[in-house]
């Protein structure tokens, strides 16, 4: 029978308050319970598998977003949705390197001393500072006096999360600005191609041409920036979770399709040192990996558990009869057409106990119906009520990073129907799906 609206506010306010707790419990087991101004990092931030704490998230930040938005007057919500201005302000302090400055002073710098630094109008800077600070970056420690916290450490230059923000802040804020003009442009409407995705249109009006892979071939400093955010998405996505989930142990070999600098196989191969992994992707991809290998994994290179090799998903079939075909936020990348020709290469290189790996986001379905079928079918999680079916905002980021991807790459994240349709496409025929609480492995073997 379906809650009456009080009880339905009590459950929310159960959930909100057994998943903090939940949380509270974890940080326990790594140190003290995180505060909202501490200054230093938590042990459990760089946990390679936070999904424990990410389902217990998930569950708090949909419960707490919709009794807000059930009791908070409609149109307050409203104008919440749509006066977000976060990202202009991050854009500046991350591009004047803010938090790498206040690192010289633990306990704070007066935004007068802060201007001169950077070259901002200082009553402009407060005003920025003050608005990061209300969202719980950065500490304001007295009246214009602006100190690090736990959260503007992550705007440090050298964390690659750090990489992955600026993305956002500029070339998919660009796209974002003119995306309702490529839906009504009838020069490219109904187009998927990823050169005419909004980002590509935003910027050529600047003469730039091709694909953001097109572009990162020719400029080193966007590629170097993309390769370090890919090392971003371990922690963002939490996705070397998979390391832990998936029983690595019983296989040899391990193919990471279009791996670029190795974001994942760097900790694969320093986690299971008798697998052999051979890295495909574009050869502009693979020169910063060799590099990067040498500086941060040379024992691997001495063994031989590791090989670089040019592969153009599109033309060439990766090396044959491999254990594992791994293939981690590429999918998300195509439009189906281009998903269905890579998936069919790699379809050609898998020998009878092969399996390929797409790791993603697996976006939710909203009807609970349709939830429930696929929490049984699959394995999924499913919502307990009464949140929305998909987790609400508590999975607010697969459906936001679903419109970068249309920003970005005139492309898309999947539902599960969406990953069997490609599947039969493909040949391929679905094992297993591997919910690691905010993204998904999807496990197959040759049909
Ligand atoms: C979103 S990144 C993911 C990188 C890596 N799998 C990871 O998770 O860190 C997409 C990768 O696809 C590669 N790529 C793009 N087009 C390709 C092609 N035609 N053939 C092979 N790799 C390609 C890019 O160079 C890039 O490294």
């Amino acid at each position: 029978m379906a809650m009456a609206n009080k009880a339905k506010l009590e459950a929310l306010l159960t959930l909100i308050n057994t998943s903090a707790r939940d949380a509270i419990t974890l940080y326990e087991q790594y140190g003290e319970v995180p505060a909202i101004d501490q200054m230093e990092p938590h042990p459990l931030d760089d946990a390679i598998d936070q999904t424990a704490l990410k389902s217990a998230i998930r569950i708090l930040e949909g419960a707490c977003a919709q009794i807000c938005a059930t009791l908070a007057p409609p149109s307050h919500t409203a104008i919440n949705l749509v006066q977000v201005y976060d990202h202009a302000c991050v854009r500046v302090v991350a591009r004047e390197r803010v938090s790498d400055i206040l690192l010289k002073y633990p306990r704070g710098l007066h935004v007068n001393e802060l201007s001169k630094e950077i070259n901002i109008e200082p009553k402009k800077l407060a005003r920025i500072m003050r608005l990061l600070a209300t969202r719980g970056c950065y500490n304001e420690v007295d009246t214009d006096v602006f100190a690090n916290n736990r959260l503007s450490l992550i705007l440090l230059e050298e964390n690659p999360v750090k990489h992955m923000i600026l993305l956002h802040v500029e070339p998919s804020a660009k796209g974002a600005t003119v995306f309702y003009e490529t839906l009504k442009d009838p020069r490219i409407a109904y187009s998927y191609e990823q050169t005419a995705a909004p980002v590509m249109y935003a910027i050529n009006k600047d003469g730039t041409e091709g694909t953001i892979f097109d572009l990162m071939a020719r400029n080193d400093d966007q590629r170097k920036c993309y390769n370090t955010s890919m090392r971003g998405l371990n922690h963002i996505m939490g996705s070397l979770a998979v390391l832990t989930h998936f029983p690595f142990e019983k296989y040899s070999t391990v193919v990471d399709v279009g791996g670029g600098i190795g974001a994942f196989s760097l900790s694969l191969a320093k986690m299971h040192k008798s697998i052999k992994i051979t890295i495909h992707d574009l050869p502009e991809a693979l020169v910063p990996a060799r590099d990067i290998w040498v500086r941060e994994c040379p024992e691997a290179l001495a063994e031989n558990r590791v090989e670089f090799d040019d592969l153009n998903f599109f033309e060439q079939v990766p090396v044959k009869d491999k254990d594992i075909y791994y293939l981690r936020n590429i999918i998300h990348n195509w439009d189906d057409r281009e998903s269905t020709i890579i998936l069919s290469n790699i379809r050609k290189a898998l020998g009878p106990n092969s399996r390929v790996l797409i790791h993603d986001y697996v976006l939710r379905q909203l009807s609970r119906k349709q939830a429930v079928i696929e929490a049984s079918e699959f394995g999924v999680v499913l919502a307990p009520e009464p949140l929305l079916a998909n987790f609400g905002v508590g999975n607010i980021r697969s459906y936001q990073q679903d419109m970068t991807m249309l920003f970005a790459h005139n492309a898309k994240e999947r539902t599960l129907q969406d990953f069997l349709a490609l599947a039969t496409a493909a040949r391929l025929k679905l094992e297993k799906v591997w919910d690691l609480a905010e993204s998904c492995v999807l496990e197959y073997s040759a049909a």
